[in-house]
């Protein structure tokens, strides 16, 4: 079992009188690449709201690498190795990717607040920074401002900076969302290439994306655990074709082999 990088069980969110997350069972490997899809509204979010600490569990147990973080603050769950993607805010908009990923770097390695004056001194942290740079296909903007950046570039640098967190469980909340088709590849490509050690469950709505890269599925619905396995049994499953079948403009159209990508 020692092989579980991430778990829950019996894990409940409610809301007043509605049960977000019901019951919720979950374990992720190491070196997982495990996607956790369901119709809208299903708690997905809400999901990674908990295994993050952005929320409190009503019920239930959170374990990373055999410790219980329940009750742990977001931050420190990120120190621990759980990180997510998350969207830029205004806090970046005026910063290049390498000032940014700089930042992160510096933040990381405990020279905080004088990264600055430590970037040109560091070779350390310039040398990660470059990397990153490179290995998220941002090397050509490196010095532009984010706020200037193509948005799929943006996204890119979204993942380059949960990387710089240097995670043991990467939890990727729907990387290609409104990326526009033609800088969708690169996309898809980098995330195919993450490290192999970095364990990833992925949240997203593109049929393609999650076929071509998980692993291993776990389908949500109604707060509830619908059913879990590989791809391919996920795909045969008649129970999760009703389920979204049942929503219309869900996955009955978007199963792979039905020709559709994105629900
Ligand atoms: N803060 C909240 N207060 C009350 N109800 C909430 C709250 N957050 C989520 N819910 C409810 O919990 C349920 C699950 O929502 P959640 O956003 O987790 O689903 P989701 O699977 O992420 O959906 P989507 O794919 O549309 O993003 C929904 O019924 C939602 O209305």
């Amino acid at each position: 079992m020692n092989d579980v990088v991430l778990s829950c069980r019996g894990l409940v969110k409610k809301f007043g009188g509605i049960t977000a997350t019901n019951d919720v069972t979950l374990e992720l490997r190491r070196g997982a690449r495990h996607a956790l899809i369901g119709p809208n509204g299903a708690g997905k979010t809400t999901l990674i709201n908990l295994l993050t600490g952005v929320l409190e569990p009503t019920a239930g147990t959170i374990m990373l690498e055999g410790q219980d973080i329940s009750r742990v603050a977001p931050h420190l769950r990120v120190r621990r190795g759980l990180v997510r993607t998350f969207q830029i805010n205004q806090l970046f908009a005026s910063m290049t990717p390498l000032q940014t990923l700089a930042l992160v770097v510096s933040q990381q390695r405990g020279l905080g607040a004088r990264w600055w004056r430590k970037l040109g001194q560091d070779a350390g942290v310039a040398e990660r920074a470059q990397q990153l740079l490179e290995q998220f296909r941002l090397g050509e903007v490196a010095n532009q401002r984010t706020e200037h950046l193509a948005y799929g570039k943006r996204r890119l640098l979204e993942i380059a900076i949960a990387l710089a967190c240097e995670p043991r469980v990467l939890l990727l909340d729907e990387p290609v969302a409104g990326v526009p088709a033609g800088e969708r590849e690169e996309l898809l490509e980098t995330v195919a290439a993450l490290p192999a050690d970095v364990s990833v469950l992925l949240i997203e709505h593109d049929m393609d994306l999650v076929f071509s890269f998980a692993n291993r599925m776990t389908v949500l619905v109604n707060g509830t655990v619908l059913t879990e396995g590989t791809p391919a049994e996920i795909e045969a499953n008649p129970e999760v074709k009703t389920v979204y079948l049942g929503h219309g403009d869900e996955i009955n159209e978007g199963l792979p082999l039905e020709g559709r990508s994105h629900v």
